[in-house]
């Protein structure tokens, strides 16, 4: 008998957004997320609608304003930050302050969580170590510099390190945002690889939506009024995909399942 998938990620009630002395900006509120495990998500909304304040919330960066997160069925606010690198890896877009560390030595820093105190790296970890290389695509880059990298090499060495990691969960915002269309399409597959072959589960929030709607077996979409996460091909049936964009500049073509540019514009 097919055993049911289990629950990786679920939210109840929570809200997302910023405390500071003077106030507290609400920046999204209700989310529900009821994620399975092995699952490829695409998060998308427009520029400032919250995408990296839910991420960095989900991956306790900053706290939520209300509500739980519960991670493998444990409350995210219990888990020490030890446990936490071992259930989750988290990519961000930024640049890394400046260092002389090699990317080898960047890479393997993902290995952290599972080494000892002076960071020895057993074969296994070199195993993993030489996969995440292989499956980026990156060991030429191996002896380089972090600083002599650009922009779209150290977005796939940042993902190699995620995958150094070795979590269930990996979390992406905006991976692919220096990427040309052949690296974008060349990381989208990787991940969806990565879900579908290893039962990863992978966040990702981005603007390439035609993409998204191709690749992501689920998809999260926030918009000002609302948001709403679900299996790609249900939202599309039940058109939920027009509330992302303003349909007088871009209208969302269910038969070919792609948004363009509307016929008004
Ligand atoms: N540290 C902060 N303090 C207060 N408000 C913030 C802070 N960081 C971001 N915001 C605000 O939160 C809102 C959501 O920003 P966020 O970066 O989450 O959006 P986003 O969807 O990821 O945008 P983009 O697609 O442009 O990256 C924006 O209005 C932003 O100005």
């Amino acid at each position: 008998m097919k055993q049911p998938k289990k629950h990786i990620l679920k939210t109840t009630n929570l809200s997302i957004g910023y405390t500071s002395k003077k106030q507290v900006s609400v920046i999204a509120t209700d989310l529900s997320i009821n994620l399975e495990a092995g699952n490829l998500v695409c998060l998308l909304g427009k520029n400032g609608i919250g995408k990296s304040t839910l991420l960095r919330t989900l991956t306790k960066v900053q706290p939520a304003l209300n509500g739980t997160v519960l991670i493998d069925q444990k409350n995210l606010d219990n888990l020490t930050n030890i446990e936490l690198s071992k259930i989750m890896s988290l990519v961000l877009t930024e640049r890394l302050p400046d260092s002389s560390l090699t990317v080898f030595e960047l890479v393997a820093l993902g290995r952290q969580p599972f080494t000892n105190w002076i960071g020895y790296l057993t074969n296994k970890d070199m195993e993993i170590i030489q996969m995440a290389f292989k499956k980026t695509n990156t060991s030429h880059l191996m002896n380089s510099k972090c600083y002599e990298l650009s922009d779209g090499q150290l977005q796939k060495i940042l993902i190699a390190r995620a995958l150094t990691q070795d979590t269930p969960i990996i979390v992406l915002d905006e991976p692919t945002a220096h990427l040309d269309l052949h690296h974008t399409v060349n990381t989208f597959s990787l991940l969806k690889n990565l879900a579908a072959e290893f039962n990863k589960t992978i966040i990702v929030s981005t603007h390439e939506a035609n993409l998204a709607l191709q690749l992501a077996d689920e998809l999260w979409l926030m918009s000002s009024s609302k948001f709403i996460s679900g299996k790609t091909d249900i939202l599309i049936e039940n058109n939920e995909l027009e509330l992302l964009f303003d349909s007088n500049l871009i209208s969302f073509n269910k038969a070919l399942k792609q948004f363009s540019i509307s016929n008004s514009f």
